[in-house]
């Protein structure tokens, strides 16, 4: 592959650093007579610095609307910020957008570009348009169709795919024309999972093979636990942490998750379930508590061992989960999804 470092700009061992980066979307004015209302401008990033090594597999969590394709539209240069700094692999990406399209292969949320395109056309006319010659397109498309077993489809076009099956022809055609950089935006929704199986060594192989460094938008908390080297949390447009999954659950250290399914209405006169109440979380019948561990082994104790048990339906323990990591962070936690 064409080497695309260039020298200074992001410290060794760095394949992006971002500064202060911010970004407003305007409000609209609103039209009387048409029932639209004025909107406020939003600060969808509000002051993002990141740090992104070379080779590594780096998520960015958060809930909907925390601002991540947004982040991520500027990281690709499909997106101005209003303020800050992008350095990705030595380039300015703020002075000079253009640049992200040699540098990163992009898996955007909307295929719609693609849509009228069959599978194996999507793929190499990817690669056409990242510069291989015709010959080299193809190959290129017949190794990664077979890769992800999207050969069956491959006459197919996208429009008359399901949401997975898009889904998995579209991050085909993000891996054609090899890219130092993988920018991937909730790669795998939709997907079963054999096809998320396929894109996790997929992107694998392109980390062990050419060192690709790899952003991963994600909402999917136990996809950012199992895959991740490192994780930025972003809330309401701001990284509100950034660790590895491990150190990120040693946050909440010492805590368990408590679950507790009632059967009907949770028996509120006795009194170990009306002391529970106020710290708990309600999901319908399911109410869900975080405690020190010793508190949660006794509220099992004294839940299970008396009359209370009779309305229980079911309950669960359970070490704590960058979900919890992201509720104690102060994150709204709605959004967040668990599959
Ligand atoms: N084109 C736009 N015009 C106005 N507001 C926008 C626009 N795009 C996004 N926003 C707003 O900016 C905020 C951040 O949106 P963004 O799409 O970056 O979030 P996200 O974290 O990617 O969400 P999701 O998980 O739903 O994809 C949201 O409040 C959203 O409503």
């Amino acid at each position: 592959m064409e080497s695309t470092q260039k020298q200074g700009g992001a410290g060794d061992g760095l394949a992006c650093s971002v500064r202060g980066l911010v970004r407003t979307y305007p409000g609209s004015r609103g039209r009387p007579g048409r029932r639209s209302r004025p909107t406020p401008p939003v600060r969808a990033n509000d002051g993002i610095d990141l740090d992104i090594r070379r080779g590594e597999l780096f998520g960015i969590l958060g809930p909907n609307g925390a601002g991540k394709s947004t982040l991520v539209r500027q990281l690709t240069g499909l997106l101005r910020p209003d303020a800050g700094s992008i350095d990705l692999l030595g380039h300015d990406l703020v002075r000079h957008p253009e640049r992200a399209a040699r540098l990163v292969g992009y898996l955007g949320q909307e295929s719609s570009a693609l849509d009228e395109l069959t599978v194996a056309l999507a793929a190499e006319t990817t690669g056409r348009l990242r510069g291989l010659d015709a010959a080299a397109a193809r190959t290129a498309r017949d190794a990664v169709l077979d890769e992800l077993g999207l050969g069956p489809i491959a006459a197919r076009p996208l429009k008359r795919l399901s949401g997975g099956q898009r889904r998995l022809a579209c991050f085909a055609a993000a891996l054609v024309g090899p890219r130092p950089v993988l920018v991937l935006d909730e790669p795998t929704t939709g997907m079963d999972p054999v096809a998320r199986r396929a894109v996790w060594a997929a992107v694998d192989r392109r980390r062990t093979e050419y060192g690709a460094t790899v952003l991963l938008v994600t909402h999917n908390v136990i996809e950012a636990e199992t895959v991740l080297d490192r994780v930025a949390v972003l809330d309401r447009g701001r990284v509100i942490a950034c660790d590895t999954p491990v150190g990120l659950r040693s946050l909440v250290e010492g805590e368990v998750r408590l679950d507790l399914v009632w059967r009907l209405e949770p028996p509120g006169e006795l009194a170990c379930v009306a002391a529970l109440r106020p710290l708990a979380e309600v999901a319908g019948r399911r109410w869900t508590l975080r405690l020190p561990q010793d508190r949660a082994r006794a509220v099992v104790a004294e839940i299970t061992g008396g009359p209370a048990f009779e309305a229980l339906d079911d309950f669960t323990l359970a070490m704590p989960s960058l979900e919890d990591v992201y509720l104690a962070l102060g994150g709204s936690g709605e959004g967040l999804v668990k599959l």
